[in-house]
């Protein structure tokens, strides 16, 4: 069996972390007896240099046509001036999701036992964490009208939160679903004391919950959800909520694992997944051989499970990881005393050497 993936690096440490994943995914298929056929194409601010269009139309033609995408992360500052609609992430990330039909987004969040004292939460709090965020994906506040309008005294600026109630169904079934498969419980994080939209996402889900009495139903405000994550994070199961408070509780919950270079990442939905971590192109530490590819290297697990239903495979390389981990190998985000440092390719050499 040979998949077809479509590899999208995109920038920053986007290209430097991408093609350690795909070291792995060779390695591992060369075990299990299937293989890949990667092709690489632009998005982001390195296909705004080279064709003066963030999401070239080839890009997308490719991703249509694959088995799966595999993404890096896009933008940075060169490109940060650019109004939102012509930017990387507005007009090639933002789009290249709703093309694909991904309205769900799942990001697995649980503590390595090897990390647990390097992390700056007490381990009496993080330890045993298991969660998962269910976070919608192609609506919300990231999507709905945007605009800027000159006033007498200056301008204003719009953005609008729209919900249907068919967009809240599917993903809240999504969570349910996940829930059946786990400890039974979803908690639906919004804000429905003061958003309308959140009035309707809560109505929804309490309906959806009667198709599943299997499953118990809780409701949070995003706020409290902030503060419940660094205080007892073992109380959630699956947390399903909007586009932008999934995108911040999840880089928050990242620090449950050790670190935002730890976080994998799912989207699903359509006839074609997509596999990236939850970081972005760390602009900060890129071209310097420090970023992390252990979240990249999980996302790949993910797509092997998800995509494929190489679930045994999948499982194996979450396995090196945990043992090059428990070795003491960390790249300097995961950093702590007595362990040993490592850059981003030996990372990865560590991993591929678990699954010799
Ligand atoms: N999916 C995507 O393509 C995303 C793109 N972005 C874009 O990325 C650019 C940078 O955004 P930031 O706010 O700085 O977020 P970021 O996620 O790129 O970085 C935040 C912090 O985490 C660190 N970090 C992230 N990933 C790491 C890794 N693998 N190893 C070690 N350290 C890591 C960075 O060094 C930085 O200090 C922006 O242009 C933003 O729009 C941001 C998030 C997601
Ligand atoms: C363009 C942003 C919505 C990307 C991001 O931060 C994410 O998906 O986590
Ligand atoms: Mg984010």
């Amino acid at each position: 069996m040979t998949y077809r993936i479509a590899v999208l690096p995109g920038d920053g440490i986007g290209v430097e972390v991408v093609p350690q994943a795909l070291r792995v995914l060779e390695k591992i298929g060369q075990k299990y007896g299937f293989s890949f056929e990667f092709t690489e194409a632009l998005i982001g601010g390195a296909a705004i240099d080279a064709t003066g269009h963030p999401l070239p139309a080839e890009t997308l033609a490719l991703c249509q046509n694959s088995d799966a995408v595999f993404l890096g992360a896009i933008g940075g500052p060169k490109w940060d001036s650019l109004p939102v609609h012509l930017r990387p992430e507005g007009a090639a990330l933002l789009p290249l999701r709703k093309h694909l039909g991904l309205y769900a987004n799942i990001r697995p969040c649980r503590t390595f036992s090897a990390l647990i004292d390097a992390s700056t939460l007490k381990r009496e709090v993080i330890e045993g964490t298991e969660l998962l965020v269910m976070r919608e994906l192609t609506g919300g506040l990231y999507f709905g009208e945007k605009k800027r309008e000159t006033m007498e005294n200056g301008e204003r600026a719009i953005d609008t939160l729209v919900y249907t109630t068919e967009e809240v169904e599917r993903i809240v079934r999504l969570a349910f679903e996940a829930a059946r498969k786990r400890r039974g419980e979803v908690c639906s994080v919004d804000k429905a004391n003061v958003l309308e939209s959140s009035r309707l996402w809560r109505e929804t889900t309490n309906r959806i919950a009667a198709d599943y009495p299997d499953v118990t139903l809780t409701h949070m405000y995003v706020d409290n959800c902030a503060m419940q994550l660094v205080r007892y994070p073992k109380q959630f199961d699956v947390i399903v909520t909007e586009n932008m408070f999934g995108d911040i509780l999840t880089d928050q919950a990242s620090m449950l694992s050790g670190s935002l270079g730890m976080l994998p990442s799912a989207s699903i939905g359509g006839q074609v997944a997509l596999y990236e971590p939850a970081h972005g192109s760390a602009p900060d530490i890129a071209g310097q051989k420090k970023a992390n590819p252990l979240a990249t290297i999980l996302s790949a697990a993910m797509m092997l499970e998800y995509s494929f239903n190489q679930v045994e495979a999948a499982r194996e390389i979450e396995k090196a990881v945990d043992t090059v981990l428990n070795k003491g190998y960390r790249t300097g985000d995961i950093m702590e005393a007595e362990k040993t440092l490592v850059n981003t390719e030996e990372m990865t050499d560590r991993v591929l050497e678990e699954l010799a």
